[in-house]
C-alpha cells in the first residue's frame, strides 16, 4: 500500500511568523492520519524544522540544484537542504519548468542529487491546457515521467505528483474520470518500469486547486494517495480539513 501524503507547497509565500501555523496544524491532525509535509521557502527551512520538532509534520524544500556544491550563485544544494533537517524536495514543478526553463533532463539530474543527499523527491508532472485540449495529456505525462525519473526509484525516495498546469491556482479541477485516467496511467507506467511490487507502493498525489470543499471527492479517485496543495496549505483552517478528508478516504 502506498503511504497517504498531504503535502503543502507554500511557494514564495510566508515569513518566519507564518511558521506558527505548524504547531496549530499539529494540534489539529487526525490520529493515525496521513504523512503531513510542509514545503516552505528555502530561507525558512531551518526554522521550519525547529517549529515542527516534536510533531509528526515533515519538512521539505521546493527545489535544489543538481550539483553537490560550487559556483552557483543563488542556488541551494540537496545536501544543504538535508542539513536543515528537511527530508523531501519538490522537483520539476511546472512553475520551475516554465519560469526557469527546466527540462526533463534537468529535473532528472536534480532528483539524482536529491537521492544522493538522502532526500525523497516529489516529482511533479502535468499537461498544459493546450496539451489537454489537443488530447495529448497521456503522451506528455509519459514523456515527462520517462525523461525526469531516474532509474532507482523506490517508494521511500520517490513520490509522484500529477499537477495539470491549468488547474494550478485557477480553481479549476479536472473531473474525477480525468484524474483517474492519469493516475491509472502513471501506476501502469511505473509498473512497466519498476515492477508491481515497487510501483504499487509509490504514492501518487494530485495537485491543482485542492480545497476543503473538493478534497473528499478527489480522494475517492482510484490511485490518488494524497495531494500536493498550494494556496490551501497556508492556513490551518484550509489545510486541516483536507488532511482529515484524506485520513477518511
Ligand atoms: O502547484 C500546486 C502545488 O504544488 C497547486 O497549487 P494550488 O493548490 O494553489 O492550485
Amino acid at each position: 500500500m502506498p503511504r497517504k501524503i498531504a503535502a503543502g507547497n507554500w511557494k514564495m509565500n510566508g515569513t518566519a511568523a507564518s511558521l506558527a501555523m505548524l504547531r496549530d496544524l499539529a494540534a489539529n491532525l487526525p490520529d493515525a492520519g496521513p504523512d503531513v509535509l510542509i514545503c516552505p521557502p528555502a530561507p525558512l527551512l531551518f526554522r521550519a524544522v525547529d517549529a515542527a520538532a516534536g510533531t509528526s509534520i515533515l519538512i521539505g524544500a521546493q527545489d535544489c540544484h543538481a550539483a553537490a556544491s560550487g559556483a552557483y550563485t543563488g542556488d541551494i544544494s540537496a545536501a544543504q537542504i538535508a542539513d536543515t533537517g528537511a527530508t523531501y524536495v519538490i522537483l520539476g514543478h511546472s512553475e520551475r519548468r516554465e519560469g526557469h526553463n527546466e527540462r526533463n533532463r534537468d529535473v532528472r539530474a536534480k532528483i539524482e542529487a536529491a537521492w544522493a543527499a538522502g532526500l525523497a523527491a516529489i516529482l511533479c508532472l502535468g499537461e498544459s491546457l493546450e496539451d489537454r485540449e489537443a488530447d495529448n495529456t497521456l503522451d506528455i505525462i509519459a514523456g515527462q515521467l520517462a525523461g525526469s525519473l531516474p532509474n532507482g526509484a523506490t517508494p521511500e525516495n520517490t513520490v509522484i505528483a500529477y499537477e495539470p498546469i491549468w488547474a494550478i491556482g485557477t480553481g479549476k479541477v479536472p473531473t474525477l474520470a480525468q484524474i483517474v485516467d492519469v493516475h491509472d496511467f502513471l501506476r501502469a507506467e511505473l509498473t512497466d518500469r519498476l515492477g508491481a511490487t515497487t510501483a504499487d507502493d509509490i504514492s501518487l498525489l494530485y495537485g491543482g486547486s485542492v480545497k476543503p470543499d473538493n478534497a473528499a471527492l478527489i480522494f475517492e479517485a482510484r490511485n490518488v494517495d494524497g495531494a500536493l496543495v498550494g494556496g490551501a496549505s497556508l492556513k490551518v483552517a484550509d489545510f486541516a480539513p483536507i488532511i482529515h478528508a484524506l485520513a477518511q478516504s
